[in-house]
C-alpha cells in the first residue's frame, strides 16, 4: 500500500514542471542564501545576473558548474532577455556607504533596473518580486510601522537615491499589475543581518562584529538611541519564498520585530565576542532614521510567516563565519 501511494507520490512529482527562477543581485548576502534555499528543490532552475558591484563569485563558488545553476554577468540597468518563470529582483547596493557612493547609479538601478525587470516579466509572463525596503518609511512617525504607513522620506537628502528609488520600483510594479496584470509580489525587508555579509560592508551588525573580533572600538553613531528591528536572513529568505509562492501583491513587511538601540546592540556584541573591547561614540550620517520596529501581523496572517531566530541566536552564527574569514580563531579558555 505505502508503496503505491509512494509510486503514485513519484509520478505526480514527475508531472510538475521545472520552474526557472532568475535571481537578480544573487551574488550578494541575501541573494546568494536565497539561491541556495531554492537549489535545494530539485525542479528548481537558477539564473543569477549580477554585476558584482557588492556582490561576489565567491558567495555562490558551490553551485559554480552545478547542471540546474547559471550565473550571468550582467548590470541590470541594461535590458535582459531569459526565459523565465519567477524573477525574484533584489539587484541593488543595500549598505547605505555604497548605495550612497554612486548615487545616480543606485537611483538608476532601482528605476531603470526595476523597469527592465518589468519588462523582462511582460515579456515572457513572470511572476516578479521586489526586494524593497523599510526605508521607504523614511524617518517614521508611526511606530511600529505597518504597510499602510506612508512614511516620511526627504525625497533630496543623500538616502533618498534608496528610499526615494525603492518608492518608485513599488510605484513601478503597481502600474505594471494594473496596465498590464503582470504578478507582482514586494517585500518590505527590515534589517536583514547573517553570515556572508561583507566585512567592511559598513552596515552595523557587521561592523560591530568585526571591530570585535579585531579587538577594535565598537562605532556607535551618536546618538546610540536609534533603534532598529534584525532579521536573520534564513528567516528572511523562508519569508521571501512563501511571498512568492502565496497569492497576495503585498506590500508585506518582512522583518523580526526584536528592536534594540544601537548602545544595546553594542553591548551584545561585547558580551558575545569581547566585553573588553571599547564602544566609541561617533559622528552620524544625515536623515538617520531614529526608529525602526515592522508590524508585521499581516506577514502572519497572508503567508503564516514568523521569524524563528533571535538575535542572541543569530549573532554567534555570524560571529563563527566571520572569525573564520578574517582567519581569527576564537580562544579556548581551559
Ligand atoms: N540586508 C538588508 O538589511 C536589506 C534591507 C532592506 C532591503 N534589502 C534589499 O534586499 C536586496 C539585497 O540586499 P543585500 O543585503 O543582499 O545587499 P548586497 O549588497 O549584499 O546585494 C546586492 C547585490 O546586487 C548586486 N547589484 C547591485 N547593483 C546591480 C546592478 N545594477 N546590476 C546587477 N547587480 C547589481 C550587487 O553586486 C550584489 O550582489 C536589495 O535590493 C536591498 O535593497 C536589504
Ligand atoms: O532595513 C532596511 O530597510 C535598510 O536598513 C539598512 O539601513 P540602516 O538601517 O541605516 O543600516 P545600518 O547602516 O546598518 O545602520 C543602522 C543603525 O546603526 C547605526 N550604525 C551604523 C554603523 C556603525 O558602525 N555604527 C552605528 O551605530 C546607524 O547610525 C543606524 O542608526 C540597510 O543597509 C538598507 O539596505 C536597508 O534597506
Amino acid at each position: 500500500m505505502l508503496s503505491a501511494y509512494h509510486a503514485f507520490a513519484e509520478i505526480l512529482s514527475s508531472l510538475q514542471p521545472n520552474l526557472r527562477i532568475l535571481v537578480t543581485g544573487g551574488a550578494g548576502f541575501i541573494g546568494s542564501h536565497l539561491v541556495d534555499k531554492l537549489m535545494e528543490n530539485e525542479k528548481n532552475e537558477v539564473i543569477v545576473v549580477d554585476n558584482y558591484f557588492t556582490g561576489s563569485k565567491d558567495n555562490l563558488k558551490k553551485w559554480i558548474g552545478h547542471p540546474r545553476f547559471e550565473l550571468i554577468r550582467h548590470d541590470v540597468t541594461e535590458k535582459l532577455l531569459v526565459e523565465v518563470d519567477q524573477i525574484f529582483h533584489l539587484a541593488c547596493p543595500a549598505s547605505p556607504i555604497f548605495y550612497k557612493y554612486n548615487p545616480v547609479k543606485t537611483i538608476k538601478t532601482n528605476v531603470i533596473g526595476t523597469l527592465n525587470m518589468l519588462g523582462l516579466a511582460k515579456r515572457v509572463g513572470a511572476r516578479i518580486l521586489l526586494t524593497s525596503t523599510s526605508e521607504v518609511y523614511g524617518d517614521p512617525l508611526e511606530h511600529p510601522q505597518k504597510e499602510e504607513y506612508w512614511g516620511n522620506v526627504n525625497p533630496i537628502g543623500v538616502r533618498s537615491c534608496y528610499d526615494e528609488g525603492k518608492r518608485v520600483a513599488e510605484t513601478l510594479m503597481f502600474d505594471y499589475h494594473r496596465q498590464h496584470g503582470i504578478e507582482i509580489r514586494i517585500a518590505r525587508i527590515f534589517n536583514t543581518y547573517g553570515p556572508r555579509m561583507n566585512i567592511d560592508d559598513g552596515r552595523v551588525v557587521s561592523n560591530f562584529i568585526a571591530q570585535a573580533i579585531r579587538g577594535e572600538p565598537l562605532t556607535v553613531q551618536s546618538p546610540g538611541t536609534q533603534t532598529r528591528s534584525f532579521c536573520y536572513v534564513s528567516d528572511m529568505v523562508d519569508g521571501l519564498i512563501r511571498l512568492m509562492e502565496g497569492e497576495h501583491t503585498g506590500p508585506i513587511n518582512i522583518g523580526n520585530p526584536g528592536e534594540f538601540t544601537m548602545m544595546e546592540l553594542a553591548e551584545a556584541v561585547k558580551e558575545l565576542i569581547d566585553p573588553a573591547v571599547p564602544v566609541k561614540i561617533v559622528e552620524n550620517t544625515p536623515d538617520d532614521p531614529r526608529q525602526r520596529k515592522p508590524n508585521i501581523t499581516k506577514a502572519k496572517e497572508l503567508l503564516g510567516w514568523e521569524p524563528k531566530i533571535t538575535l542572541r541566536e543569530g549573532l554567534p552564527l555570524m560571529e563563527d563565519d566571520f572569525r573564520q574569514r578574517l582567519g581569527v580563531p576564537k580562544k579556548h579558555i581551559n
